[in-house]
């Protein structure tokens, strides 16, 4: 006799890139066997339409997913991890981290542009971004350059740039690949040059710690690699007391069983910038973590940091 499978009640944003997300996430378990159901939810995010930096608020694009997981509305959230608070949520736990997709940032021009580099960009050149980390490392390499805040999801910043309202923008290159809009890439940043924000690239699968059923069949779908290098760019990012809004890069890399995290962390003009690295074995993922926001705040990344908060 075989027993039905319980179903997943897969939670998830409605845009078309969490959407793609999502589908991949219930393709992937019902290859294993599973029932998978998805419940769209609307986050705060998805509601309110002004400045990033303004509304502030760390987890405006996870909080509503978590809460129905905490209400048992729904088993499983898919979050694009760097969207993700690193502050643990009580009761829930990342259960897994699938193969994470590419971590450049990525210029996207006009249609049919030839711009392949951050040097071919003309002088003064508007570039749209809402991201304080985008913006501190592009002004410390090209500090002529006429930063200015977009936000929206990626058909509508790839809209605002089409009707000319910016020269270029930045997008992570993980967001249009999964879109099917890499096409729309003028040039990816090196790693080294422009570092990319903690967890991006990689979804977050997140269950109740004690829903032993939905655990077993999501950590089937978990990558170590994947796992041990976000979860250090997180715990460096908790050391720093730091979020994703503010000017700090990570950047993993691993050779053999060896991962060595890169952190830098930048005043909001981009004209400090301080960087520092260290290397573990693989599953020593939090010290690793934790020592490279320590190298970091040595190097003054807390008196940066405190001065980004208080800017406007
Ligand atoms: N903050 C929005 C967000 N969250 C995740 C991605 C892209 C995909 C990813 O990094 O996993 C994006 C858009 C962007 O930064 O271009």
């Amino acid at each position: 006799m075989s027993s039905t499978p319980q179903t997943i009640r897969l939670g998830t944003r409605g845009s078309k890139l969490a959407m793609w997300q999502s589908n991949w996430v219930k393709a992937e378990l019902e290859k294993l066997g599973n029932v998978v159901e998805l419940i769209q939810i609307k986050t705060q995010g998805d509601v309110q339409t002004g400045p990033l930096a303004q509304i502030g608020g760390q987890g405006l694009f996870t909080k509503q997913l978590q809460v129905a997981l905490d209400a048992k509305e729904i088993d499983l959230a898919v979050h694009s991890l760097k969207d993700l608070p690193t502050e643990d949520a009580d009761g829930l736990s990342i259960t897994a981290i699938p193969p994470r997709e590419t971590t450049e940032d990525a210029i996207c021009g006009p249609v049919g542009s030839t711009l392949n580099s951050l040097e071919s960009l003309p002088q003064k050149a508007i570039v749209g971004t809402g991201s304080v980390r985008r913006a501190a490392q592009i002004l410390n390499l090209r500090p002529d350059l006429d930063i200015r805040d977009i936000r929206g999801n990626v058909d509508t910043r790839l809209a605002k740039l089409d009707s000319g309202e910016f020269d270029v923008i930045v997008l992570a290159a993980a967001g249009l690949t999964r879109l099917g809009l890499a096409d729309r890439i003028s040039f990816r940043f090196d790693r080294n040059v422009l570092l990319p924000a903690v967890g991006q690239g990689a979804l977050g699968l997140e269950t109740r710690a004690d829903d032993e059923a939905t655990v077993a069949a999501v950590a089937k779908l978990n990558h170590p690699e994947s796992f041990s290098s976000a979860l250090a760019e997180r715990a460096m990012l908790r050391r720093l007391f730091a979020g994703c809004l503010a000017p700090v890069g990570a950047r993993c890399d691993i050779t053999g069983t060896t991962l060595t995290l890169t952190g830098v962390v930048l005043s909001r003009d981009g004209k400090i910038r301080t960087e520092a690295s260290d290397s573990a074995p693989l599953n020593d993922y939090e010290l690793l973590g934790i020592s490279v926001a320590e190298k970091l705040i040595a190097a003054g990344a807390d008196k940066l940091l405190a001065a980004a908060k208080s800017e406007p």
